[in-house]
């Protein structure tokens, strides 16, 4: 089984990145990237602080706006009216889930879908679905770069996507479609989950439910991405995918960590510094 690895895969990425930012320097543009973070949340404190490390890496210029938990949505989306009016961020995320009190669509929705590098707000997921996305959702994006730099033809393949959620199963889902896959998208309710999941010549699992899909679940010699972060037994990171009990019927597969979460990072920041050629363009 051969690892896609994630992590290697962003540090040759990072490279020409690293690049492209000098360059835009050169003509006096620095990218700017913001995100909002509100609460404690263990695991979003962990993935933000990799943004923020992976965007200073590159040069970037990373701004962390940190809200209490009690933060009105008031005071949340005056935040985000600023931002969108803030000419040197090219583009930020609202790192989520939010706290209850504060409705998630509408602060995603008050995002400039000009700025909204997640690609979560409606116009970015409406222009997803017609092809032609205005910017790329993360993770999905993340992912298929994976597969890219693999040599991953996904023209007419079988794809199943177990999870239905709008940061990673429907994104990802729209994007395989767009390379010309045969899209499944499952969820908690599909029957004969097995059935449908051990016809896929690649499987892209992001339920949250650790080490859930067992070869039983698995095609003979399929591509496996696990887009997982859950906890095993031992409190140790781990992904949906029981990885010992599918790695010698995978063709390929990610690990967890090391894998997806690297890559949405990747895909992230190259959003980033996109939106910025942009601006050093119209300049
Ligand atoms: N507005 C928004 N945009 C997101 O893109 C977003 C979000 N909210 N909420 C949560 C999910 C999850 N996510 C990850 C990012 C990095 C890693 C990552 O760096 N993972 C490391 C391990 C991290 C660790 O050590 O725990 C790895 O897989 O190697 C994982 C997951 C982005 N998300």
């Amino acid at each position: 089984m051969k690892l896609l690895e994630g992590k290697k895969v962003a540090a040759a990425l990072d490279e020409t990145m690293t690049k492209r930012v000098e360059d835009l320097k050169k003509k006096g543009v620095t990218p700017g990237l913001a995100v909002i973070l509100v609460g404690e949340n263990s695991a979003s404190a962990v993935y933000v602080r990799n943004k923020k490390r992976r965007a200073e890496k590159l040069g970037i210029n990373f701004q962390l706006i940190h809200f209490d938990e009690t933060v009105s949505e008031r005071e949340l989306l005056a935040k985000i009216d600023e931002l969108n009016n803030d000419k040197d961020v090219d583009g930020f995320i609202v790192q989520l889930p939010v706290p209850d009190h504060i409705d998630e669509d509408k602060v995603i929705e008050a995002i400039d879908p000009n700025k909204d590098v997640d690609g979560f707000t409606p116009i970015s997921v409406g222009n997803l679905w017609i092809g032609t996305p205005l910017t790329k959702p993360a993770t999905a994006s993340g992912i298929l770069m994976m597969l890219d730099h693999y040599g991953v033809d996904l023209d007419g393949k079988n794809v199943v996507i177990v999870g239905r959620s709008n940061i990673v199963g429907k994104p990802t889902a729209a994007l395989m479609l767009d390379r010309n896959a045969t899209v499944t998208i499952t969820h908690s309710h599909t029957k004969n989950l097995k059935e449908i999941t051990s016809k896929a010549d690649v499987l892209v699992v992001a339920i949250g439910r650790a080490k859930f899909i067992t070869q039983d679940y698995v095609k003979d010699q399929a591509i496996v991405i696990d887009v997982g972060m859950d906890r095993d037994e031992n409190g140790k990171l781990c992904g949906d995918v029981d990885f010992d009990d599918v790695a010698d019927k995978a063709a390929m597969m990610t690990p967890v960590p090391g894998g997806v979460g690297p890559m949405t990072i990747t895909a992230l920041v190259d959003q980033v510094i996109e939106l910025a050629e942009g601006r050093a363009n119209g300049k």
